[in-house]
């Protein structure tokens, strides 16, 4: 009985450790480093960049998720979205987590300085930094321009992916951090009107909190028309090719439609819909990077 409780418990842990990493986040994240990687090179990708590269910067994006949940836990324990959280619900202490997020940190940077090289171990950590620092500390609570901002932070793995392969920035990564730049506003808005009482409630100055539903839309759509145009210049610098340009255009016009839908107000739960939408359009986005990548390679 007692051995049936510990592994219970151990059980729970061990759960409540990874839901501080904010996996699904993550994985998205190691998606676009991953595609960083490969169109850094005409050549094959080192393994051990691959494994080492994506498992650095996945562990510092999960130290830094791990911060946020620290320094949020009173805010989160408001809200039904979040109430739920390790630390919100005191299932986790805060020196544990602190803890938890310095040694995934630690392990990170050790892995990016030994398998790939001095740059992309210290842009990462500026990113770690700017997310649980800069946005979670500041920016967050100070002005509804918090995520345009902290936006940066979670759009620089496909940067860093490409540094890790190629040693040195060079214009295309930035183009990539350009996308998920104008793509942060639409897909986070989107949810905060959603969740708009909530963050009231919080006293989190979110956009639709501050300046209400309609500037928010507004400002969805004319972020998600930047998207469009920024989507485009893969092609337009002969980075990508004509599959991706196909993707490109009619992912961003579905985008376009939801944007579109949630500005008239014609739809029940369209809010919440774009969001999701938000996270299948980068996903897909960035797969069609990779397979037009690929074919543009063999041709
Ligand atoms: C400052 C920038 C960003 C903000 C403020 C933001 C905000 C959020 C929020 C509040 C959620 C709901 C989380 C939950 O309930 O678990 C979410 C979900 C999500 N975000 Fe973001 N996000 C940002 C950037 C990004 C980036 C850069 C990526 C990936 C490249 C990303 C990927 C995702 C994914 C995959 C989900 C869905 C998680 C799920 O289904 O539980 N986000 N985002
Ligand atoms: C090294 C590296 C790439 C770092 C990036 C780290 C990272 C996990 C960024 C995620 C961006 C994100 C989910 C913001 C939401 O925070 P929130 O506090 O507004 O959302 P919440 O209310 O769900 O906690």
């Amino acid at each position: 009985m007692a051995t049936h409780l510990s592994e219970r418990q151990l059980d729970t842990g061990w759960r409540d450790y990874l839901e501080l990493t904010k996996p699904k986040v993550v994985v998205l994240m190691l998606i676009t480093s991953l595609v960083g990687m490969f169109l850094a090179t005409r050549a094959g990708v080192p393994w051990t960049v691959l494994l080492f590269g994506n498992l650095g910067i996945g562990l510092c994006a999960g130290a830094a998720a791990a911060v946020n949940h620290v320094v949020d836990r009173r805010i989160d324990a408001l809200m039904a979205r979040t109430h739920k959280r390790p630390l919100a619900e005191g299932r986790v202490a805060p020196v544990p987590a602190l803890l938890f997020a310095l040694l995934l940190a630690v392990l990170g940077m050790v892995l990016l300085l030994t398998f790939t090289n001095p740059l992309t171990a210290w842009l990462t950590l500026a990113s770690l930094l700017g997310y649980a620092v800069v946005y979670t500390g500041f920016l967050k609570r100070a002005t509804p321009q918090n995520i345009v901002i902290g936006g940066l932070a979670g759009a620089a793995p496909p940067l860093l992916g490409w540094v890790a392969v190629s040693g040195h920035l060079s214009a295309e990564p930035l183009l990539l951090v350009l996308i998920i730049f104008a793509w942060t506003p639409p897909h986070f808005w989107a949810l905060a009107i959603h969740r708009k009482a909530e963050y009231a409630k919080a006293d989190i100055p979110m956009l639709p909190v501050t300046h209400g539903e309609h500037y928010t839309k507004v400002h969805i759509l004319l972020y998600t028309c930047v998207l469009l145009a920024v989507s485009l210049l893969p092609f337009a610098i002969h980075m990508s090719g004509p599959l991706y340009l196909a993707c490109a255009v009619l992912l961003g016009l579905r985008f376009l439609q939801w944007a579109w839908v949630l500005y008239r107000g014609v739809r029940p739960h369209a809010a919440i819909k774009t969001f999701k939408y938000s996270v299948w359009y980068l996903f897909l986005l960035f797969i069609a990077l990779l397979v037009d990548h690929y074919l543009l390679l063999n041709l």
